[in-house]
C-alpha cells in the first residue's frame, strides 16, 4: 500500500480532534469524509479505518512509540508510524518518518502483546473492572473481539417491505447482503458500503441496527393495538422496530430526557412510514406519573457504560471513567424503580443495556426484584449476549411481568 499525503493528513487531523479536543470518533470521521469530494471509496475507507484503528490501539501504540497524551502533531505522527510499521506499510521519506525505529517497534510490539491491557489497549481501571465482573477468560476473549471492526447489519422495515425484496432492491444498487439465522429481520452486508445513499434507505425500507439490538423489541412481546412505552427512546432505533412489530396499530409513547434525540426519531419515523408514535420529553416526573398503571408494555433501554459496543465506539475506552459507570448504575436503578410503575397489572417490561457488566445487568434486575416496588414483578427470562460468542454487539435484556392482583 502506498501512503497518500492528503489522506494521512486527514487521519492526523482526526486523531487530534479525538484525542486532544475530546470529540467523538464517529462524528469526527463523518466530518473528515466530507473533506474532499474527489476521494473514492478506497480513500474514504483508508481514512475511516486508519483513524478507528489508531483510536482502538491508542495505548499499545503510545507505549511502543514512547509518547504520552496530550499528543502534539509530532507525536500523532509517531502513533501513525507505529500503525503503518505494524501493518507492514513502507514508510515514505516524509520528514515525520525520518527517525522511525522500525525494528524496535516490532520488538516492543512482541513484548507488549503478552500483556492484555497493552495488547487490547484498555485502561488499567477498565481491565481490573472487567476481570472482577466477568473473570479473566471471558474478559480476555471479549476484549479481543471488541477491537475488531463490526459488521454492518440492517433491519428490514416490515411496514414497507420484506427481507427478500429488500435484498433484491439493494442488489440492484450494487449492495450484497445475506440473511442471518436467529435474526428474523436482519441482513448483513457482505462488503462495507454507504447504505445511506441508497434509494431503499431513502424510502424507509430499512434501518441500520445491530443484530443483538434487533432482539430487544421482539423480547417485549408486543401486539398490534397495545399501549407501549419506550422510556429511554433516544433517536428511536428500537421504537421504530416496536412500531413495525405492532403493524402501526396501537400506541408507542417514546420518551427521553433529551428533546434533540426525539426530534431525530421524528424524522426517522416519517421515513419509516410509522404513524403510531407519540413523543414525550421527560422534563419532570409528571409525564411518568401520568402513565402510572397504564402501559401494557414498557421498554427501558437504559443508559449504560456501552462496554458491549466498543467495536462501534472505540473512543469510549478513553472517554469512559469509573465514576461515570458508578453514576450510570444509580440512574439505572432509579429508572427501574420509577418507570416500572407505568406498567399495568399483568403487563410486561424489558430492561436492556448494551453493556456486558453483570453489575449493570442481572444485578440491577436482581436488586429491583428484591426491592419494595420490584415485588410486584417476576422475571420471565433474560438473555446475556457476549460479542465473542455471538459475533454481534454485547447486550443484556430481561423480560419481567407485573403480577395481577391475585397472582
Ligand atoms: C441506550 S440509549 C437508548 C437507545 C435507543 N433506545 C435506541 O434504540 O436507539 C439510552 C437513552 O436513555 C436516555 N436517558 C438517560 N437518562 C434517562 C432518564 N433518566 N430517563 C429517560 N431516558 C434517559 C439517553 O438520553 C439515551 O437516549
Amino acid at each position: 500500500m502506498r501512503l497518500h499525503r492528503n489522506l494521512c493528513f486527514a487521519v492526523i487531523d482526526g486523531l487530534h480532534q479525538i484525542f486532544n479536543e475530546n470529540e467523538y470518533a464517529d462524528k469526527v470521521v463523518q466530518q473528515l469524509l466530507k473533506r474532499d469530494k474527489r476521494w473514492g471509496s478506497r480513500d474514504r475507507g483508508f481514512v475511516a479505518e486508519t483513524v478507528y484503528e489508531i483510536v482502538r490501539y491508542q495505548r499499545l501504540y503510545a507505549e511502543i512509540a514512547n509518547v504520552k497524551a496530550p499528543y502534539d502533531r509530532d507525536n500523532l505522527w509517531r502513533l501513525f508510524a507505529v500503525w503503518a510499521t505494524l501493518k507492514g506499510i513502507k514508510l515514505p521519506d516524509w520528514k515525520y518518518f525520518t527517525e522511525t525505529p522500525t525494528r524496535k517497534i516490532k520488538g516492543r510490539f512482541d513484548e507488549l502483546s503478552k500483556i492484555r491491557k497493552f495488547r487490547e489497549s484498555i485502561p488499567d481501571w477498565m481491565d481490573d473492572l472487567g476481570v472482577r465482573e466477568l473473570g479473566e477468560k471471558i474478559w480476555t476473549e471479549e476484549m479481543a473481539i471488541q477491537n475488531e471492526q463490526a459488521d454492518v447489519i440492517l433491519r428490514v422495515n416490515t411496514l414497507k417491505t420484506n427481507k427478500k425484496d429488500l435484498q433484491l432492491k439493494l442488489q440492484s444498487e450494487d449492495i450484497e447482503t445475506e440473511f442471518l439465522s436467529d435474526h428474523p429481520w436482519a441482513l448483513k452486508l457482505t462488503k462495507r458500503a454507504n447504505v445511506f445513499k441508497t434509494e431503499a434507505f431513502k424510502n424507509g425500507w430499512f434501518e441500520v441496527q445491530d443484530a443483538s439490538s434487533q432482539l430487544v423489541a421482539d423480547f417485549l412481546d408486543v401486539k398490534p393495538g397495545m399501549k407501549v412505552v419506550d422510556a429511554c427512546a433516544g433517536a428511536g432505533g428500537k421504537t421504530l422496530h416496536l412500531a413495525s412489530l405492532m403493524e402501526n396499530k396501537g400506541q408507542v409513547i417514546a420518551m427521553d430526557i433529551y428533546e434533540s434525540k426525539l426530534k431525530k426519531l421524528k424524522v426517522r419515523a416519517r421515513r419509516n412510514g410509522v404513524h403510531n408514535i407519540e413523543l414525550k420529553v421527560i422534563d419532570s416526573t409528571k409525564p411518568i406519573k401520568k402513565l402510572y398503571g397504564k402501559a401494557d408494555r414498557l421498554l427501558i433501554d437504559a443508559p449504560c457504560s456501552g462496554l458491549g459496543v466498543l467495536r462501534r465506539n472505540p473512543d469510549a475506552k478513553w472517554k469512559l471513567e469509573p465514576e461515570f459507570i458508578e453514576n450510570i448504575k444509580k440512574t439505572q436503578s432509579e429508572v427501574l424503580q420509577q418507570y416500572s410503575k407505568m406498567v399495568k397489572n399483568g403487563g410486561k417490561m424489558v430492561y436492556a443495556t448494551c453493556s456486558i457488566l453483570p453489575s449493570e445487568n442481572q444485578k440491577q434486575v436482581e436488586n429491583f426484584l428484591n426491592s419494595e416496588d420490584g415485588k410486584a414483578f417476576k422475571l420471565i427470562k433474560d438473555k446475556k449476549i457476549l460479542a465473542h460468542k455471538s459475533g454481534f454487539d454485547g447486550f443484556y435484556m430481561a423480560l419481567l411481568e407485573k403480577k395481577t392482583e391475585n397472582t
